[in-house]
């Protein structure tokens, strides 16, 4: 007897260039293993994507869907701002996401999704970075970090350095949970340019999360406003670090196209 044939919709997406599988398991429940995640994330061997995005039916009160992220090395993500806007396209109606970094609420704006992204977690990494980088050798000196429901160090000086220098921070024993990497360069109180090497994603065009993160680490060093446009190279966001020390990131989502895995 031949066995059910298994079909799996999905919906591609991007945000600046960060892009996502989106499967929607909100009616019927989806099981996917690690081995499945990796292959589906894989560029040559699968769709292809910086993340795979599951949603599921929400189980808090105030929240309209749950929403879970996957690194293309099956790890699971904390937070992923651009995939947060996809979502908000994705569901519609400015839903309220549930995710591991808290109940994130959505608006719309035309063309563009503002994510209020949660409070930066300042406390996270303050002390190490004070250390010696164990695989540098030298303290970084340019550097901070914060949590925005992920783990984000930024280094304030030259951009070019991302693809060499991101993949060996990212797994420095300074970083029990590894990190995500964001090279930053100021260009004015209210511009800077931003590469981010993304833990378990490699070097992406844009990084949702490290924006937000960039900018408080920047106004924590006296070198931004709170409201301030973050280039990157799928373009632009525009992040404020709100007074009442939430973090609100503004900017485009995409969808590409639907699919179906047979
Ligand atoms: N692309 C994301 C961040 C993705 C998560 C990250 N790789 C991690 O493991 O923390 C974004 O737009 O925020």
């Amino acid at each position: 007897m031949r066995s059910p044939i298994m079909t799996l919709s999905f919906t591609k997406m991007h945000g600046l260039g960060n892009d996502f599988i989106v499967i929607d398991g909100r009616q019927i429940p989806v099981v996917l293993p690690d081995s499945l995640i990796r292959r589906l994330c894989d560029r040559h061997l699968g769709i292809g994507c910086d993340q795979l995005v599951l949603l599921s039916p929400a189980t808090l009160e105030g929240a309209d869907v749950h929403v879970r992220f996957f690194n293309p090395d099956g790890s699971e993500a904390g937070a992923c701002g651009n995939a947060s806007r996809c979502v908000a396209l994705f569901v519609g109606n400015s839903p309220v996401l549930q995710t591991r970094a808290g109940l994130l609420p959505t608006t719309q704006k035309g063309e563009q999704f503002a994510i209020n992204m949660g409070a930066a977690r300042l406390d996270w990494q303050d002390i190490p970075l004070s250390r010696p980088c164990d695989t540098l050798h030298l303290p970084l000196e340019n550097a901070a970090a914060c949590s925005m429901g992920n783990p984000h160090a930024t280094l304030f000086g030259d951009i070019g350095r991302a693809e060499t220098l991101g993949p060996v921070l990212e797994r420095d024993p300074l970083f029990p949970e590894r990190a995500n990497i964001g090279f930053a360069q100021i260009l004015s109180p209210d511009h800077m340019r931003l590469r981010v090497w993304e833990r378990g994603a490699g070097l992406t065009l844009a990084c949702g999360s490290g924006a937000c993160a960039a900018v408080v680490n920047a106004v924590r060093r006296g070198l931004t406003e709170r409201t301030c446009t973050v280039t990157m190279d799928g373009g632009d966001l525009t992040i404020t670090w709100q007074e009442d020390g939430t973090v609100l990131m503004t900017g485009p989502a995409t969808t590409v196209f639907h699919g179906t895995l047979a």
